[in-house]
């Protein structure tokens, strides 16, 4: 039997090609959160990739990113914030418009959802170009926070993402292309 510690998390990511638009490989996770072990592993592996920047609050970007930062949270006791698409959060917010690897997006967060210097790590599920990522921290500096790291189950490094961000990132699985 293959020991926890060696399975291959890559076995689990299904690519399908030319979504959400032709030209794109697009790297899906159903088939990862489908499989009950596969995705207890990968929240022991992202606990241990998250633990040591010793969060106050995950901060998590629709709508992916909620699928690994609520879990994150309980495990590391933490609190959590949600990253949303325009229209959604209730009371005053803050908004920042990107690029996407498909099209362009804004994020907004509660105005008062950080408390000064807080902690903070941003989770999402993919990084591609890095839009949403570098989007996500100048929304959550603005906010008041110390953004101390990025943490994504997936990274496609042949686009370069990691380059637009000034924060450290770790992610469990690489891809070239
Ligand atoms: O690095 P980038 O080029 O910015 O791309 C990465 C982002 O794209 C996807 O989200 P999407 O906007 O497709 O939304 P979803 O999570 O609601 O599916 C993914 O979940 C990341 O948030
Ligand atoms: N190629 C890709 N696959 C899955 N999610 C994405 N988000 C941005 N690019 C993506």
């Amino acid at each position: 039997m293959t020991k926890r510690e060696e399975i291959d998390l890559k076995r689990y990511i299904r690519n399908i090609p030319d979504f959400p638009k032709p030209g794109i490989l697009f790297y899906d996770i159903s088939t990862l959160l489908r499989d009950a072990d596969a995705w207890q592993i990968a929240m022991a592996r992202l606990a241990r990739q998250v633990a040591p920047w010793e969060p106050d609050m995950l901060a998590a970007v629709e709508s992916r990113g909620f699928l690994t930062a609520a879990p994150l949270a309980d495990r590391l006791g933490c609190g959590l914030l949600m990253m949303r698409k325009p229209g959604k959060l209730p009371g005053a917010t803050i908004a920042h418009t990107y690029d996407l690897e498909y099209g362009s997006d804004t994020l907004q967060i509660q105005a008062d959802a950080i408390k000064p210097g807080q902690r903070v790590v941003v989770m999402d599920d993919l990084l591609a170009t890095g839009g949403t990522l570098a989007a996500s921290v100048a929304l959550l500096r603005k906010a008041g926070a110390n953004v101390v790291g990025a943490s994504l189950l997936v990274e496609l490094t042949g686009l370069g993402g990691r380059d637009k961000l000034d924060i450290p990132v770790k992610s469990l699985l690489s891809y070239e292309d």
